[in-house]
């Protein structure tokens, strides 16, 4: 009796300490995903158009031989957590095919929705640094600094103010969100929500996606963008597409107009 009962404990412990290694291995599906992104391994699925074998996807990313079966561990843990396909042809034996699912369908770099620049945005060091200080900051008194600015020294915005390589990685990532929900969530009929609006002033709007749709899909209306100047200023005259860009503190001032948007997300 005293015997299945230490044995049941131990089975016990076991799949805790099996639980808590899942918890603590967490961030390599991120960190793979991050990796499958800088590879282009979706690109390569996708222009594929067939199922790859791991050897075909090896030569197509250069890959050296010797790390080809670490490739295919990338592989399995992506097919694993659903993020590819793969299957083995009938009668077994033959190598195994990968292939995209709906899932990574967006983050094949095209025309229209991929949002890679999101994925690679959020996995970026500067962004995953201040998890390191969770718990630092909740020991502190303090209320105003954010793990961000314990890390940095400096708040978000501050960030990307300072530095044109994060400014940028934020920027495309906000954009390539914003195709997404434009182009798929408020496709066609939700514009009607502005139809007799005569001017739009799209709050923190970026660079002006979501601006720039609203402008194609209603020529008639004026549409204005409301950024910090070290964003707006990104966007070259030619690609204003008719969008007038205001750089400023949406605290101290917003332009007036007759709908205002504030979309964070
Ligand atoms: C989460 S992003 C959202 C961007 C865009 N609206 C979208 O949904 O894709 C937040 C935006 O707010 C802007 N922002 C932050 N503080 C601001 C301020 N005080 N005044 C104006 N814009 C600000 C940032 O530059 C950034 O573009």
């Amino acid at each position: 009796m005293e015997l299945i009962q230490e044995q049941q404990q131990a089975k016990h412990t076991l799949q805790n300490k099996a639980q808590l290694w899942n918890h603590a291995l967490n961030f390599i599906r991120s960190m793979s995903l991050k990796c499958a992104i800088e590879l282009g391994i979706p690109d390569v699925l996708h222009s594929h158009g067939k199922p790859i074998t791991l050897s075909e996807l090896a030569t197509f990313l250069s890959i050296p031989p010797p790390k080809t079966p670490a490739l295919g561990s990338l592989m399995r843990l992506l097919v694993h957590s659903g993020l590819f396909a793969s299957h083995r042809h009938q009668g077994g034996g033959e190598e195994e095919g990968y292939f995209l699912t709906p899932t990574s369908e967006l983050l094949v770099i095209k025309e229209g929705v991929c949002i890679s620049p999101f994925a690679l945005m959020i996995l970026n060091w500067t962004l995953l640094a201040p998890a390191h200080k969770l718990g630092e900051w909740f020991r502190t008194e303090a209320v105003g600094p954010t793990p961000f600015d314990m890390m940095h020294g400096k708040g978000f915005f501050e960030e990307t103010n300072a530095r044109a390589d994060f400014n940028e990685l934020f920027n495309k990532a906000m954009a390539s969100d914003a195709r997404l929900v434009t182009e798929v969530a408020l496709l066609r009929r939700q514009w009607e929500v502005l139809r007799g609006v005569r001017s739009v002033v799209d709050v923190a709007g970026g660079t002006g996606t979501l601006a720039k749709a609203i402008a194609k899909a209603l020529p008639g209306v004026r549409c204005m963008v409301l950024d910090l100047p070290h964003v707006v200023g990104t966007v070259d005259e030619e690609d204003r597409e008719g969008v007038e860009y205001i750089g400023g503190d949406m605290f101290e001032h917003i332009p007036p107009a007759d709908a205002v948007l504030l979309k964070v997300g």
